[in-house]
């Protein structure tokens, strides 16, 4: 009997950007990228560093973030696999801009900024995929302006949830992110941010557990920030 097993994927499997090469130029990407591990904590690069290399990730989560004149942190997206950071410098010639940090153990690989540019004028794919990417960007700094000046503080802090709950229909969802890198991310004091999770619990949307939190009522969280039901 023929017993097909499944595909057990390479290194780019998943990544929308490589999605749909030539097994030849999927190789070749491969070929040039540069294994690395990132241990929980460690910096990768932080803003305004020389932009040298696109990272994709492959296990663990990234913290890309802004720092203010008086060291507060901003956290603008966690990056999670499979997918791909670090393309805003290699696309213009400028410096990072934006700081990243490992937030959890991670494996990744990283492409040289030379290796990805000749990637991209020689592949109409990656070209498009490319400019998909960073139209999604465009729109996210769009809605995050837009949350900042539409959404109260609880508001930002349920769709950051929601956010970080991703597509799941599950009635539980559990985020693994501590409430000072909630505040970061939905851009308030670690207080109020606070206050906001317990008045969320004290409605039964969710609950705390150490540094995890279980979130039990994703619809009542999408209506509190805002958002459309699906
Ligand atoms: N506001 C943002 N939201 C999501 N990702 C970002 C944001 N700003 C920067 N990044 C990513 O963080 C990276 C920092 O290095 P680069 O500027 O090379 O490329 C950047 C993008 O990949």
């Amino acid at each position: 009997m023929d017993v097909r097993l499944p595909d057990p994927g390479d290194a780019l499997t998943g990544v929308d950007m490589f999605a749909g090469l030539e097994p030849e130029v999927r190789q070749r990407v491969i070929a040039a990228a540069v294994p690395r591990t990132y241990r929980k904590g460690q910096l990768l690069f932080v803003e305004n560093d020389p932009g040298d290399s696109l990272i994709i990730l492959k296990r663990g989560a990234i913290a890309v973030f802004r720092t203010s004149p008086t060291g507060e942190r901003a956290v603008l997206t966690v990056i999670r696999p499979p997918d791909v950071f670090g393309e805003v410098s290699l696309l213009d010639g400028s410096a990072r801009s934006a700081s990243a940090e490992a937030i959890e153990d991670c494996s990744a690989l990283a492409l040289s900024r030379g290796a990805f540019i000749e990637l991209v004028h020689a592949n109409s794919h990656i070209l498009d995929a490319v400019m998909r990417s960073l139209g999604a960007l465009i729109r996210r700094l769009t809605e995050q302006n837009a949350d900042h000046v539409f959404l109260d503080l609880p508001g930002r802090v349920a769709k950051t949830l929601v956010r970080l709950a991703g597509d799941s229909h599950a009635p539980m969802v559990t985020i693994e992110l501590n409430q000072s890198q909630l505040a970061e991310m939905a851009g308030g004091s670690r207080q109020s941010v606070n206050q906001a999770i317990g008045s969320f619990a004290s409605r039964g949307w969710l609950r705390t557990e150490g540094r995890r939190i279980v979130v039990t009522d994703l619809a009542a969280l999408r209506r509190r920030g805002g958002m459309t039901d699906r």
